[in-house]
């Protein structure tokens, strides 16, 4: 990794209040330290509930903090809030699995690019409508796109807008929480072969959270692996998934399904295995 982290998490802990009066707090997120580098992919996996979705809520400050620091592109960013945070949009942004609890049904599309296209922004309208189109062509949709609802697009298509959202403003960070789990395979891989195609254009980082390690090993340069709020191994993604050292994520890659053919052979795959061979 070269230059200043674009994330550093530090020592990161998150206790959710437990139910009953006299119970102490839940320890959820505990002593959690990793970097992700600029324009890198990093997965966070491990099984449900080891606390994948808490640490990027806390990097996106969705839920508070009870100890360490989150910085984003050097800045300690850890009791950010309201006015603050809303600020950091910019640069940092979420794309999360259920992509039409993510879109406002009521907006025809164009409005919710708009939104932050328009925020802080001296841009005008025609501006900010060319910059649209800009965006439907980007991530594959016409750009008539822009005056229909959430309800008139496929799951995959829905997926494709709350990515165009998401990157409207070239954000350095994209916290990404189970992207393409509700999607078919075949959406799967195109929707990922989109974050590859936009991640090389506008130089955005991933953290790619997912319990998917077939994802994890065509998509992410590296992986940490969480279990009950603790990384229990981190590494090159292609290590990890092949020669994993820790028993748990032996027991994570022995229960991972086949990797699916579709995916393998998506075109982020060939590019893989074209700059492998020159
Ligand atoms: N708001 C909350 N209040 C109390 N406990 C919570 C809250 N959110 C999550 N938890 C608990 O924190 C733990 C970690 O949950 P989290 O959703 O981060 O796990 P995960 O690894 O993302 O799981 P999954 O893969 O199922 O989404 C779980 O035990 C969960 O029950």
């Amino acid at each position: 990794m070269t230059g200043t982290p674009i994330l550093q998490v530090d020592g990161l802990a998150v206790r959710y209040p437990s139910r009953g009066l006299r119970k102490p707090p839940n320890t959820v997120i505990e002593s959690v330290s990793f970097e992700v580098g600029q324009a890198e992919t990093v997965a966070l996996v491990g099984e449900s509930g080891s606390g994948k979705t808490t640490i990027g809520k806390a990097v996106l400050g969705l839920t508070p903090v009870s100890g360490g620091r989150v910085l984003l592109d050097g800045r300690d960013i850890t009791r950010h809030t309201g006015r603050a945070r809303r600020a950091l949009s910019a640069d940092l942004q979420a794309i999360f699995q259920n992509p039409y609890g993510s879109l406002n049904p009521a907006l025809p599309i164009g409005r919710t690019l708009a939104e932050p296209l328009l925020a802080g922004s001296t841009r005008s309208r025609g501006e900010v409508r060319e910059h649209i189109a800009d965006l439907l062509r980007r991530v594959g949709l016409p750009e008539d796109a822009a005056d229909r609802y959430p309800a008139q697009f496929s799951g995959g298509q829905r997926q494709r807008i709350a990515i165009a959202r998401a990157v409207a403003r070239q954000p350095k960070l994209i916290v990404c929480d189970e992207p393409t789990s509700a999607l078919d395979v075949t959406t799967q891989a195109t929707a990922l072969d989109l974050l590859s195609e936009l991640q090389q254009s506008l130089g955005c980082a991933y953290l790619f959270i997912t319990h998917d390690l077939a994802v994890v090993k065509e998509f992410a340069a590296r992986t940490l692996v969480l279990q009950h709020g603790r990384i229990v191994e981190e590494g090159r993604s292609t290590d990890v998934c092949d020669q994993p050292q820790h028993a748990y994520t032996r027991r994570l890659v022995a229960a991972a399904p086949v990797p699916d053919p579709v995916l393998q052979r998506s075109r982020r795959h060939e590019r893989l295995e074209l700059e492998a061979t020159s």
